[in-house]
């Protein structure tokens, strides 16, 4: 799960120029890949994105001349035969679809000899020695086994005269590249396996629907969550709904576990909780490896405590579902790379595996990640709690030291430091998730949290409330502002009331959360030390907003959530015109002059096209996309089209200007709608990755007053002493808010995003003819 560091993957990392499709093709020409034939196969358990990675493949492969095949029902196919020329529209609406269109399976015949040689055979039939496998660790171990004999099949087949001799030389090594598809995210090796966000969003909707039950009834519920050997869908889940008590295999209990249970969840009771949920990872064990089952657990909550206990066992509903927006975009960006890493392959070079690694997709050495893993397995089987426990990495283990901090139930009247919160700007989902980390995680240090109402407003009329350990119970899930929040960026008549509110709650320290208001107000509460020496605190602006425009971070929080409901909404007014006549949907998105959300939406949907405010488009490209749109309804394969438009993409070019024009343009094939997303989008509940993202920020905000306080309290004048926290690449980074001044700067904006070098994958993956623009 972490990185191992190998320096072997810098050849073809994802750059600015990875998707160039001009250098792409240069790297790649396709006469050299005439020749070339390459097959696709899933394995093991299925999981959400598996699609997406084989459309990537698929598409990446056409559009490269490189002949492509599926191998249908994982190595079981590859041993029957069952393998089927892939073609550009067998993979058409197929993002948003759970599980695997190709099939899988757990195929004992391929774990032996003879298994493997049917499979060479077959492979050898279609001319095929490229392979990418999409599946978990098991189905990896396999391929690598597979990898490293196949010369030996291939001389048995010659010995056996099974084949002839040229055919021997033509096809004596395989090409192999391996693709982490697992909701388990048990691989070493990369940061993210396909599925296992898609699992934690599943798991989060069960907790969040059995939470209301469980209130009205005052009741406790065990949930029981998949992982095999590995328990991060455990801890994460736990971390993300407050979970009152963790089972998981990598740090198992002491052998009086069941007294530590009881304490534990009578104390949360204690401190208002009305319910109590319990995780316990399917594979849980005590310390000397016994397992710990839900049952078990049931049973010593109602006979200690007579509670009102019941078990959830949310199996396979944890593997089902459409995937989300972030393992869509994984599964995509890890596709294309697996063909590149193919097509560069030699009889000399090792086989590899697709990895994310710090926001990058790169690739390592699939033997080194195997072995890794493999390790890990044997630590858990050996009672090496705390080796598995190193081994499976530095955030795995962070994840556990955060969810203890965030469910210690610390002392009530705590006499220390007072921090502020504000929330400034645009409702943004994740922002209460925030306020529960920063409340739970000061209280752990013995320092006060007082909040404003209302954001600036509020604090100037006093309305300033004190946050107590239970006063954030349940905001984890909830969407919205509890604290309520307002644009309101401070004028100097008002700062001088705000540093006298500051004086009068004697506020030793500020976080303020929110959007670009957010950081403007953190920029003038810095500029204005200079008159009200109250302001000389430590302030700390945390980036909240769903349009991901913020500088000094790659990601704001509330931006995963909004892109997981446009997905949402767009995967469901695409299928509302399955089987009207064929039909275009042009969606505008919001995002103000980023284009963050519909470029994101356009990867995880397959949009024809997105227009954004960072990439020029005129008049030329609109009729490009209605001729493309003329030409796939043309083949009668396609019915529906979706064209993206960030809201402020073009001052002329309106929603409603590119609506008139399709209309116009394409009436002979196609009728055109509109639909205006709005705030619509930023509604639900946060997504887990938001969840989990607030309390890490939370956290590291609350450390990084701590301290700065403890260093050097009487001097906070310093620019190091404001700052903002942003994720940049995997790193948390705290930029002095000096540096981010140019926000103020009318004509500001951001072409540099990391993610406007996905624009041209969006092409490649939707385009069937993009490559002709190049000849
Ligand atoms: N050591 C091995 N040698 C050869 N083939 C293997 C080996 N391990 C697994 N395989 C093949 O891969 C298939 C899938 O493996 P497994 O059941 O472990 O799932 P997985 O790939 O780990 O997926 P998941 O993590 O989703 O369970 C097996 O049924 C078998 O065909
Ligand atoms: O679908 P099956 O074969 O019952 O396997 C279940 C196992 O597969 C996984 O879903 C993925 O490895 C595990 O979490 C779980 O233990």
């Amino acid at each position: 799960m972490d990185r191992l560091g190998n320096e072997d993957n810098k050849e073809i990392k994802e750059t600015m120029s990875t998707y160039d499709f001009k250098e792409v093709l240069k790297r790649f020409p396709r006469e050299k890949n005439k020749n070339v034939t390459l097959a696709v196969l899933t394995s093991g358990g299925d999981s959400q994105g598996m699609n997406a990675a084989v459309r990537a493949v698929v598409r990446v492969s056409i559009q490269l001349g490189v002949t492509v095949y599926f191998v249908k029902e994982g190595y079981h196919g590859l041993i029957e035969g069952y393998i089927t020329k892939a073609n550009w529209y067998d993979v058409s609406f197929t993002l948003n679809l759970g599980g695997t269109i190709i099939g899988t399976k757990r195929c004992k015949p391929f774990m032996t000899k003879e298994g493997r040689m049917k499979a060479t055979k077959n492979m050898i039939s279609f001319g095929i020695s490229n392979l990418v496998v999409i599946g978990g660790d098991g189905s990896l171990t396999g391929a690598n086994l597979f990898r490293e004999e196949w010369p030996c099949h291939i001389n048995e087949l010659l010995k056996n005269k099974e084949i002839d001799e040229e055919t021997s030389k033509k096809f004596d090594h395989l090409n192999l590249v391996g693709i982490v598809g697992s909701i388990d995210n048990d691989f070493s090796g990369t940061d993210m396996t396909i599925g296992a966000d898609t699992a934690l969003h599943r798991i989060l909707e069960a907790i969040d629907s059995i939470v209301s039950t469980a209130f009205s009834h005052q009741r406790t519920f065990i949930m029981e969550v998949m992982g095999r050997n590995c328990g991060y869908l455990a801890v994460k889940s736990a971390l993300m709904c407050e979970a009152d008590y963790l089972f998981i295999r990598e740090w198992p209990q002491k052998l009086d576990w069941t007294d530590k249970l009881c304490k534990n969840v009578q104390a949360a009771r204690n401190r208002g909780k009305r319910l109590n949920i319990i995780i316990v990872s399917e594979g849980a064990v005590d310390i000397n490896g016994s397992a710990i089952t839900s049952e078990m657990v049931k049973t010593v909550l109602v006979t200690t405590l007579n509670q009102d206990a019941r078990i959830t066992v949310l199996g396979h509903v944890q593997r089902g579902g459409s995937p989300s927006a972030f393992d869509r975009i994984l599964a995509s960006r890890m596709g294309a790379h697996a063909v590149f890493c193919l097509l560069e392959d030699t009889a000399e070079t090792e086989p590899k595996v697709v990895c994310l690694n710090a926001n990058t997709i790169v690739h390592q050495s699939l033997m080194d990640c195997v072995k890794s893993t493999l390790e890990i397995g044997k630590a858990i089987q050996q009672k090496d709690f705390d080796k598995a426990l190193k081994l499976r990495g530095q955030s795995f283990i962070q994840n556990l030291v955060t969810y203890k901090q965030m469910i210690r139930q610390e002392n009530m009247n705590s006499e220390g430091k007072i921090t502020l919160i504000l929330n400034i700007g645009g409702s943004s989902n994740g922002i209460n998730a925030l306020m529960y980390s920063i409340v739970r995680a000061t209280l752990a240090l013995n320092k006060r949290v007082l909040a404003a109402k209302f954001s600036i407003d509020g604090l100037i009329k006093g309305e300033v409330i004190e946050l107590h350990w239970s006063s954030v119970i349940g905001w984890l899930n909830q969407g919205g502002v509890k604290l309520g929040i307002t644009r309101t960026i401070p004028d100097e008549e008002m700062m001088e009331k705000v540093a006298m509110q500051i004086k009068h709650f004697n506020i030793s320290a500020c976080i303020i959360a929110g959007g670009t208001e957010a950081l403007k107000t953190g920029i003038l509460m810095y500029d204005y030390r200079k008159k009200y020496k109250e302001l000389c605190i430590p302030l700390i602006v945390i980036p909240v907003t769903y349009s991901n425009n913020v500088p000094g971070t790659d990601f704001s929080l509330g931006a995963d959530t909004a892109l997981n409901q446009i997905v949402k909404l767009c995967d469901i007014i695409r299928q509302s015109a399955e089987g009207h006549t064929p039909r275009v949907f042009v969606v505008e998105v919001l995002g103000g002059l980023c284009g963050y959300l519909t470029s994101m939406t356009a990867m995880a949907c397959g949009a024809d096209a997105s227009y954004i405010p960072e990439e020029k488009f005129d008049i030329t490209d609109l009729m490009d996309c209605i001729y493309r749109m003329v030409e796939k309804f043309d083949t009668k394969l396609i019915t529906r089209g979706l064209v993206l438009r960030s809201e402020k993409a073009s001052e002329n070019y309106t929603t409603s200007f590119i609506k008139k024009l399709l209309t116009e343009e394409g009436q002979k094939s196609f009728v055109t709608r509109t639909s205006i997303l709005g705030s619509i989008a930023t509604g639900g509940v946060p997504s887990p990755f938001d969840r989990s993202f607030a309390l890490k920020e939370g956290q590291l905000a609350v450390e990084w007053i701590n301290n700065i306080q403890n260093k050097d309290p009487e001097n906070f004048t310093s620019p190091s002493s404001a700052v903002s926290l942003g994720l940049q690449r995997s790193d948390f980074k705290f930029t002095p808010l000096d540096d981010l001044r140019f926000i103020n700067d009318k004509k500001y904006s951001n072409n540099q995003h990391w993610w406007l070098n996905f624009r041209p994958l969006l092409k490649v993956l939707e385009e069937p003819n993009y490559w002709k623009q190049f000849m």
